[in-house]
């Protein structure tokens, strides 16, 4: 379980982030908002960017280590002119992560994300796709019971996007927290057993995907709701998050 206990960030003379409780139990977690929420502010304070971030973060009761976080940022990137094996070496280094297995490691990450045949090219050889895809190939090195990916499928073509969700979707979340934050509220209906809402720097709601799903239902189906925007008789996990934001905007 990861704790998140009264995190208030503040960034310039602005505060960003506004005294944020919540917990993040195993699985995987979607974080929906609209541009300039505070997702990604929350996710860069998570990982101790901000010294500014007040608060506390805790795994399993302890202070977490930068180890324990695999994280994809929105803007990744790599060096031109090394291969995209010598790229994951450096970050293995960077971020503490030793093991006599770290070459086999990297090769299994990287073949996760479909690009085997790309490992001994120069990283100035790949497109900014097949980039992203070995920003999302890091998160995972080392195996950090905590994976943070910042809209891990902008920009991928729809293939890669489908295999992103399959490698999520595989990978055994009983004791990872994965924690993705996306505009695309159809692969966080298919890929999060969790939701947490964000807006203005208040997280504005927590449920289980389907709680937000089934509750829309009961929604439409009272008759004191005004009926008058069209209503599927299944509500998408879009249809309950427009809902929530709507309704907390107008102070309902
Ligand atoms: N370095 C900074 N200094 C001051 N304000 C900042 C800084 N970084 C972000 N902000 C502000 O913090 C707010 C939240 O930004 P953030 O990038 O966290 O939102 P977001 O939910 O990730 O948005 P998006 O969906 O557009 O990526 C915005 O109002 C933004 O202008």
């Amino acid at each position: 379980m990861l704790e998140i206990k009264n995190m208030t960030t503040t960034l310039g003379r602005n505060t960003i982030l506004h005294n944020l409780n919540c917990n993040f139990e195993s699985g995987v977690h979607g974080l929906l908002g609209p541009n300039g929420a505070g997702k990604t502010t929350f996710m860069r304070s998570l990982i101790g960017l901000y010294p500014s971030a007040t608060g506390s973060i805790l795994l399993n009761g302890a202070n977490i280590h930068s180890v324990d976080i695999g994280y994809l940022p929105q803007k990744f990137g790599l060096f031109p002119g090394m291969t995209v094996r010598e790229c994951m070496r450096y970050i293995a280094f960077s971020k503490g992560i030793s093991s006599c297995s770290l070459d086999e490691d990297i090769e299994s990450v990287i073949e996760s994300v479909n690009l085997s045949s790309y490992i001994d090219k120069k990283a100035h050889t790949l497109s900014s796709g097949m980039v992203r895809r070995v920003g999302i190939a890091q998160a995972f090195l080392g195996n950090p019971p905590i994976i943070i990916c910042d809209e891990p499928t902008a920009g991928l073509d729809p293939e890669e996007r489908l295999r992103f969700r399959d490698l999520i979707k595989q990978t055994n979340c009983d004791d990872k927290i994965i924690i993705i934050s996306t505009h695309i509220v159809d692969d966080a209906e298919f890929l999060c057993d969790y939701i947490e809402i964000i807006d203005q720097g208040y997280i504005i709601a927590k449920d289980t995907t389907d709680g937000i799903k089934t509750a829309m239902t009961r929604l439409w189906a009272s008759p004191s709701i005004d009926t008058s925007e069209p209503a599927s008789a299944d509500p998408t996990l879009e249809d309950g998050y427009m809902y929530i934001l709507k309704s907390y905007r107008n102070g309902v």
